[in-house]
């Protein structure tokens, strides 16, 4: 079986905003300071959707490591919301994605090596592979819709991705 290379790049708000928001403590988004100075809020990071039918719930996801190189072999994508992750554990994962619309080929996949203080949110109906932890058990705190309709469309690719073993995109979680 012949596999498309794919080749993961550092989880950035620019390289990522086709796709979703990037959740981060960052000086580049809005943050103001408050509790008497006590506190820094960075302010509203992600456009959570639970669409007009839904309600947003907050979950924990406590997943296993993922064995590099992973063969990316489907895709998910949840057209009626939104879905956010946010890691607890602090440590680097990945994120695979493509844009909203057709089914994507392993040709569409856009790899984003993400670090343990970096949070990612998909905008509703963005493809993504699901939860992708490295190395360890990690938690991620998840922000995403609950409701009656149906909200996971999957599709298997033709011709799988291939993570490689050795990253170049994982970066050690911020000092
Ligand atoms: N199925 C589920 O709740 N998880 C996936 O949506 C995922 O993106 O991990
Ligand atoms: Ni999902």
């Amino acid at each position: 079986m012949t596999m498309f290379p794919l080749t993961p790049e550092p989880l950035t708000r620019e390289a990522f905003a086709p796709f979703g928001d990037v959740i981060e403590a960052s000086d580049a988004v809005r943050h103001f300071t408050i509790n008497a100075g006590n506190t820094e809020r960075y302010h509203d990071l992600a456009g959570i959707d639970a669409g007009p039918d839904g309600r947003v719930v907050v979950s924990i996801f406590r997943g296993q490591p993922r064995t590099l190189p992973f063969k990316v072999k489907m895709m998910e994508r949840h057209p009626l919301g939104s879905q956010a992750f946010v890691p607890l554990s602090g440590r680097p994962y990945l994120v695979v994605v493509a844009p909203a619309g057709t089914a994507p080929g392993a040709q569409d996949l856009r790899v984003f090596a993400a670090r343990g203080d970096q949070g990612v949110n998909y905008a509703p109906g963005v493809w993504h592979h699901p939860l992708l932890a490295l190395d360890t058990v990690s938690d991620f705190l998840v922000v995403d819709r609950s409701g009656n309709a149906p909200n996971c469309d999957e599709v298997q690719l033709a011709l799988p991705g291939l993570i490689p073993a050795a990253c170049p995109g994982l970066v050690p979680t911020a000092p």
